[in-house]
């Protein structure tokens, strides 16, 4: 699981894997691929089945009953412009549950995250992002949050992922030096490049609070956002087991 702490689909560490040149997004449909990806889905979801429900008879009676999202936060994290907040509202939207972003609660509360930065400098800002996003997670219900990029710095904020499905979305700094809007990203705005090295310190971070990972750069918002959703619904975490 390459350093993954739970079970899930991992498709690698996109940085130091070499790898053709992404396609231009978004990526035309690929059927063997989509079909490779929908049974790693179901590999996943078998593997993360409560203990005892794992026959095939269990897993077919829950397709056709309908898998309940938990009752809990699916959290989303991932590096700077990977897809968090896009990709976590098409997740919403898809299985009809609210969606939070911990970066606009954040900014309700305390203005724009940039300007934060330079008034009050970072370890600042990650103590009241740790707060919020604490607030968050303690309220129930299925719903999806996505989470800033850098909130898996903060290590109680680790532990609070622990009890949640947590999804990690991966991308390269081609695609997001491609997409992404920087200037409204305070630590990429006057050095992009910056975005590989960040990655590479927060990697064994995100490895380490991450169920499943997938990739942004390699389909579309519309694939991912089913194939996300299908995970979600039939995700249960270990400690649901006992
Ligand atoms: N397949 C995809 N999934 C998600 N986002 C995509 C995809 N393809 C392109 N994008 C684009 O990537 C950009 C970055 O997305 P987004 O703002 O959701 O990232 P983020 O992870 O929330 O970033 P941050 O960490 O700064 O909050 C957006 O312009 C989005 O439309
Ligand atoms: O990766 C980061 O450190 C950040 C990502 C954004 O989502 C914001 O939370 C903020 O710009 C910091
Ligand atoms: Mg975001």
């Amino acid at each position: 699981m390459n350093g993954h702490r739970r079970a899930g689909r991992d498709t690698g560490p996109p940085a130091s894997k070499p790898k053709p040149a992404p396609p231009a997004r978004p990526t035309p449909p690929n059927d063997g691929q989509q079909a490779r990806d929908a049974a790693a889905d179901q590999a996943a979801a078998a593997r993360n089945a409560p203990a005892g429900s794992r026959g095939r008879s269990r897993r077919r009676r829950r397709r056709r009953g309908g898998a309940r999202l938990p009752d809990r936060a699916v959290v989303f994290v991932g590096p700077m412009a990977a897809g968090k907040t896009s990709l976590g509202k098409r997740v919403a939207r898809e299985l009809g549950v609210p969606f939070i972003d911990t970066d606009a609660v954040f900014v309700r509360q305390y203005g724009p995250i940039t300007e934060f930065f330079e008034r009050h400098g970072e370890p600042e800002f990650r103590r009241l992002e740790a707060e919020v996003i604490a607030a968050e997670l303690a309220t129930g219900g299925g719903r999806i949050v996505a989470l800033g990029g850098g909130a898996v710095l903060t290590e109680s904020t680790r532990r609070l992922l622990a009890e949640h499905p947590v999804v990690l979305l991966m991308t390269t700094q081609e695609a997001v030096l491609r997409t992404a809007n920087l200037s409204r990203r305070p630590l990429l705005r006057d050095d992009p490049e910056a975005w590989g090295r960040i990655l590479e310190e927060r990697r064994p971070l995100y490895e380490e609070v991450a169920d499943v990972t997938y990739r942004t750069d390699r389909a579309t918002k519309e694939q991912l956002a089913r194939r996300v959703a299908q995970w979600a619904r039939s995700f249960r975490k270990r400690s649901d087991n006992a």
